[in-house]
């Protein structure tokens, strides 16, 4: 028996438009596959929801989120507000609002690398080889929604890094659960030697950690994590962060993949579950049919497990973008110049590759 589910698609800005569109097709044809009855509506946010009603969210748009299953999310961004900071609304509010208006608290980060990929990396495969994290960042608390301040004289500026117990307690009890089925590891990083907000982090997981005496807790300053991650990123299994710290390392692990059009995730809390590569708009390429559909696609992946417990066609999924790799498609972001046989294509051939592997 197939099930019934509506998913919003939001592609936003940049490259967003040109990925997304991958990941819903990939949806579409695992319903027609499994007989899967899959209604998409399609909502604006971003630099394009700016310029057509004045705000980065619409209330439309948010409305068909709480009505939604599921959401399949793009990027926003827009090179017009990276270079004038003076402008007040901007693309990024939009995404900020949906995540705490839908109460999206948990935002995991799989970094997985497929094999075929270890020379794309600019680390060395020996020390990649069996890299498998899964990053827990915090998503609505922090500097992204403290208050912030600007003096009258516009030369004074601050952003509070707020957290309350509450919401460390409930992002690191799903940390833990998810440590239990996996290796039993996980590491907490903050920066408890100097921040205040930090030490309420490390004190509540503390406290948590007494909850799960099955899985071995590390606590590390988020310095020695950026360092560590490249240096050993085996010795990672679940890594639990707050939001800012989260977003810089996630960048940061998606070398272990191999590129940030690798890297897909799913946010998670209260209601429906909202699924988006990690990367942003991508101005440098966006317009130019090169973006890696991949992130969007592994999105599409995580929906189908995470949001629909659909853990076949997820895993479908996954095998057909490892048969499009091992049959040596890339798109140019994880191209080797080493290897003589890889076929260096973009967007929508190498989304086209991966449909094909899924019939
Ligand atoms: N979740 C979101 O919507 C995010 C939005 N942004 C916004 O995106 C805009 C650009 O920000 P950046 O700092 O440049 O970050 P970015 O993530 O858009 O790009 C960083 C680098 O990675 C490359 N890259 C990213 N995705 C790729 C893909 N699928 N295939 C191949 N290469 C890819 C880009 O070409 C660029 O060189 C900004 O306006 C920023 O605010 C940034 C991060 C997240
Ligand atoms: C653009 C920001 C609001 C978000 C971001 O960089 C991210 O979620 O990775
Ligand atoms: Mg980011």
């Amino acid at each position: 028996m197939g099930v019934d589910k509506k998913i919003l698609v939001i592609p936003g800005d940049g490259i967003g438009q040109e990925v997304t569109a991958w990941g819903q097709k990939v949806l579409e044809t695992i319903a027609v596959n499994y007989k899967h009855n899959f209604v998409f509506e399609e909502g604006i946010m971003g630099h394009v929801a700016i310029e057509a009603t004045g705000n980065p969210l619409p209330d439309e748009t948010l409305d068909k989120a709480r009505k939604s299953d599921a959401i399949l999310f793009g990027a926003i961004g827009h090179a017009k507000y990276d270079n004038d900071p003076t402008l007040k609304v901007r693309p990024e509010q939009g995404l900020l609002k949906i995540r705490k208006e839908l109460g999206l608290y948990a935002n995991l980060r799989p970094i997985k690398l497929f094999d075929e990929l270890l020379e794309a990396s600019s680390i060395k495969p020996e020390i990649l080889r069996g890299a498998d994290i899964l990053f827990f960042r915090e998503l609505t608390g922090d500097v992204y929604f403290g208050e912030k301040k600007r003096s009258e004289d516009r030369n004074t500026a601050s952003d509070l890094m707020i957290y309350h117990r509450y919401e460390v307690e409930r992002i690191a009890r799903k940390a833990y659960e998810a440590a239990r089925s996996r290796r039993k590891k996980l590491c907490s990083v903050d920066k408890a030697n100097v921040l205040e907000a930090s030490r309420l982090w490390r004190e509540v997981v503390q406290e948590i950690a007494k909850e799960y005496p099955d899985v071995e807790t590390e606590h590390m300053f988020i310095d020695n994590a950026a360092m560590q991650l490249v240096k050993d990123p085996k010795r990672f299994d679940v890594v639990l962060t707050a939001n800012l710290f989260g977003d810089i390392l996630t960048d940061e692990a998606s070398q272990i993949a191999g590129s940030m059009g690798m890297l897909a995730s799913a946010s998670v809390g209260d209601s429906t579950g909202f699924y988006e590569p990690i990367h942003g708009s991508a101005h440098d390429i966006a317009g130019k049919g090169i973006a890696n559909p991949l992130a969007s696609i592994l999105s599409a992946a995580l929906m189908l497990d995470i949001s629909f417990g659909l853990k076949t066609e997820s895993l479908r999924v996954i095998k057909a973008v490892e048969a499009t790799l091992k049959q040596g498609f890339r798109t140019m972001d994880i191209a080797n110049k080493h290897t003589e046989n890889h076929f260096v294509m973009g967007t929508d051939a190498m989304g086209a590759k991966v449909l094909e592997n899924l019939s």
